[in-house]
């Protein structure tokens, strides 16, 4: 059984033709790229008056009271005081436009591999779509090191630091956020068998995902990344000033605008299942735009692979029976690759109630 996230991929191969299109220097969106305009559908919320992400200081003493009002209500939100220096947001930043500013050809000397999880290519979700989005990605899993010496023979340790820091520096982040989400519904570290794994920084798995979206002659027409959930417990997102990040929320796209120096974070599918869909998932996109080249930074952050993810008994009674079966990460992502954004129904227990709004049901959005 795969115990490590690398492994977990290699079940699942994905068949993209990498794609040798230079965005960077294209004058129209090409028929390979051009999506239905964006706001045929769903028309974004970025009016006056409509509500906004929250944006917590986690030295605030009432955190844990709205970290929880926010993933109840929103799935999302934004954190300052976080203790991530800036000058290492700025270093990873400036280290991942280092990477994609390298032309097409010698980036490609990185692409990943069909059955791998790291590498350069086209967001692994592109399968499950006609059209390319406006997007190039590289993810790392553990050690870049193989990969930056592709890419940079004579001078690739610089990268590798700035990335490894980076990855320290997000599990420690990422587990007190974790902590901080389950604490919010009364779930102490007895409730978790396997948090003494995650709290030593051992057990947990993640991977670093550096995303860039190139300016776009007609950003209407593109998509920087197709609308998902995150198979994650949580995703801790950096981006740098230019907006893009949009998330569903009352059958609107509400941008997450970019704060100087806050992250992003995000509930991700296994920890809507760990808390019995108390805290729903949050389906997000990433759209482009006509002058800026933007950059985001995702950390995927999940248990154990093979740990078995239910919803916590102290979540579960008569009233609130579980709503979905057991699984493993490993299992989980398996079945994402197969269903995409069906996968959370998938294994689902119970029909929602009457009455009850299934945040879940991501089916009724047009993602492609
Ligand atoms: O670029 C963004 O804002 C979103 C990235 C994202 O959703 C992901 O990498 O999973
Ligand atoms: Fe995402």
């Amino acid at each position: 059984m795969p115990s490590r996230l690398t492994e977990a991929f290699r079940a699942h191969p994905v068949h993209l033709h990498h794609n040798h299109l230079d965005l960077e220097s294209v004058r129209e969106v090409p028929d390979s790229h051009a999506w239905p305009p964006l706001d045929d559908d769903y028309p974004a919320a970025d009016s006056f008056g409509v509500e906004t992400v929250p944006v917590i200081d986690l030295m605030d003493p009432k955190a844990l009271k709205l970290v929880g009002h926010a993933c109840k209500t929103w799935g999302v939100f934004q954190v300052t005081n976080h203790g991530i220096p800036m000058t290492l947001l700025r270093a990873v930043e400036s280290q991942g436009r280092r990477l994609f500013s390298l032309p097409p050809h010698q980036k490609l000397k990185a692409a990943r591999s069909p059955d791998g999880i790291s590498g350069y290519g086209l967001a692994r979700i592109s399968s499950f779509f006609s059209k390319l989005m406006w997007s190039e990605g590289f993810t790392i899993v553990g050690s870049p090191l193989d990969h930056a010496r592709q890419l940079w023979p004579q001078d690739y340790s610089k990268f590798c630091d700035v990335m490894e820091e980076y990855e320290k520096e997000m599990q420690k982040l990422a587990g007190r956020l974790m902590w901080l989400m389950l604490g919010s519904l009364g779930i102490t570290k007895e409730d978790v068998k396997w948090a003494d794994a995650m709290d030593e920084f051992r057990g947990a798995c993640a991977a670093l995902q550096l995303n860039s979206y190139p300016s776009c002659p007609d950003p209407n027409r593109a998509m920087g990344l197709a609308a998902h959930t995150d198979s994650t417990l949580l995703t801790v997102l950096y981006q740098n000033s230019t907006s893009g990040l949009q998330v569903f929320r009352d059958g609107s796209w509400t941008t997450v605008p970019p704060l100087p120096g806050a992250l992003v974070v995000n509930v991700g599918d296994l920890l809507d299942i760990l808390s019995n869909g108390r805290y729903p998932s949050v389906l997000h996109r990433a759209v482009v735009n006509r002058t800026y080249h933007r950059l985001s930074i995702a950390y995927l952050y999940g248990p154990p692979m093979n740990v078995q993810i239910s919803p916590l008994s102290r979540l579960v009674d008569t009233t609130n029976p579980p709503l979905y079966r057991t699984v493993t990460w490993t299992e989980y992502l398996g079945t994402k690759a197969k269903h995409f954004n069906k996968a959370l129904s998938s294994v689902r227990l119970c029909v929602p109630l009457n009455g009850f709004i299934d945040m879940n049901d991501h089916n009724r959005v047009k993602v492609g």
